[in-house]
């Protein structure tokens, strides 16, 4: 989505028409809408901790009948932050505006997002479409990679991407009682493709889908890694020249070989680290960073999960398994820390019950989140593929 602000009636682009048609600025107008960009390129993106003069972003500043048009656009989903973006950019133009010469001109705000594609290699077919695929890894089982995944995808998803899950933890698939798609079968297209599974606006392929409960166990080992590569590359995440901006994919726990043959088959776009603050999580985390590293994939940060608990009589809340880990790790592996979850009743309530925190209660400081978590980590894969070019402004 590129930031082009369009004429309701025609559907034309405001900002470009603009830009053929200077003559209609009031006299010192030009110069004002200069210093106007040169201010936006001062404010800060939260995500990634930059100004926008310090990105590859776009502002676009035009006018257009009695009203400033201001564009900024990001390279990665965003969408619940455009009033904060809106807020922030009217405080800093206000003060250039009035007593000007636009002093009475309305001002108007679009927040835009245009995700990059990591440059893949050869991909099988399937995958064409999709633009970034993200391993959600942790070096140890329990530690709530599934529960991470799933919110991960879903707040990706309510900040405005397309967004495919896969379900790669062949020991335990969990994505279908986590979903609500339990006992749901996938389509097969031609004999040789499988369709998604559609769930709360996510694309979505499971082992779990394939498997019943007569699967003899055998089969969920080296015979599961086969169809684990089958399910990723036989899935038509993308049909008709649509694009995927992200797949998820919810990995096996650990960092053995199934793990590190998928991160290099799937051309990984980045990875993020689950953890617990417990020393032995802590460990296993460090060898899933190094994992990663080893075959060149970029970490994007590490999520500190089950962090605090808050008791839910008496409000206390306490660092059951200890604080700072993930803190530390991030420092000392020069990565980032992308976020904390608690302890909390809610986060296993509602994947037992197929309605991950971001879906069931969207509104909530877990949600909230679970949707900064998001920003960070596509705005790290924004980061390692821009080209250091900075913003490109256009006014006019
Ligand atoms: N922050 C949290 N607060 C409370 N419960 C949580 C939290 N995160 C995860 N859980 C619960 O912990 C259990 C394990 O979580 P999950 O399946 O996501 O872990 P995992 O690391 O993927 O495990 P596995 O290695 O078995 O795949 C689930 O019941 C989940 O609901």
């Amino acid at each position: 989505m590129h930031a082009q602000f369009t004429d309701s009636d025609t559907g034309d682009s405001v900002l470009s028409e603009h830009e053929h048609n200077h003559g209609e600025l009031p006299a010192g107008a030009q110069v004002e809408l200069e210093r106007l960009a040169e201010c936006l390129g001062g404010l800060h993106d939260h995500a990634t901790g930059r100004i926008l003069d310090e990105l590859d972003a776009d502002i676009e500043v035009g006018y257009e009948d009695g009203t400033v048009l201001v564009g900024i656009t990001l390279g990665y989903p965003c969408a619940s932050q455009e009033d904060d973006w809106r807020e922030r950019i009217r405080e800093a133009c206000m003060p250039i505006l009035r007593g000007g010469p636009l002093g009475e001109a309305d001002l108007q705000f679009e927040l835009f997002f245009e995700i990059p594609a990591t440059e893949g290699g050869d991909v099988p077919e399937p995958l064409r479409g999709v633009k970034n695929i993200v391993a959600v890894a942790s070096g140890k089982g329990g530690v709530g990679k599934s529960t991470t995944a799933v919110n991960l995808a879903l707040a990706l998803a309510a900040e405005g991407a397309s967004v495919g899950l896969l379900d790669a933890d062949i020991y335990g698939p969990s994505l279908p009682t986590m979903l609500g798609t339990e006992g749901v079968r996938p389509q097969v297209r031609d004999n040789k493709l499988f369709l998604p599974v559609q769930a709360h606006g996510l694309k979505t392929m499971s082992l779990g889908y394939l498997l019943t409960e007569d699967t003899p166990a055998v089969w969920r080992g080296p015979m599961a890694s086969g169809a684990l590569n089958q399910i990723l590359t036989q899935t038509l995440w993308c049909d008709d020249g649509d694009e995927l901006d992200y797949l998820i994919v919810d990995m096996p726990p650990g960092t053995g070989d199934i793990q590190l043959t998928l991160a290099q088959k799937a051309h990984l776009a980045g990875a993020v680290i689950v953890t617990t603050p417990q020393d032995l999580a802590l460990v296993d985390a460090i060898k899933g960073v190094e994992m990663f590293r080893k075959v060149s994939v970029p970490v994007l940060g590490i999520v500190e999960n089950m962090a605090l608990h808050t008791c839910s009589h008496c409000g206390h809340s306490e660092a059951v398994f200890g604080s700072g880990g993930g803190e530390k790790i991030a420092a000392d592996y020069d990565t980032g820390l992308l976020g904390r979850l608690p302890l909390a009743m809610a986060i296993r309530e509602g994947t037992d019950r197929g309605l991950p925190s971001v879906i069931a209660e969207p509104n909530s400081a877990i949600a909230q989140s679970y949707g900064e978590i998001a920003r960070r980590a596509a705005a790290e894969i924004w980061l390692s593929a821009e080209d250091g070019a900075g913003p490109e402004i256009e006014v006019g």
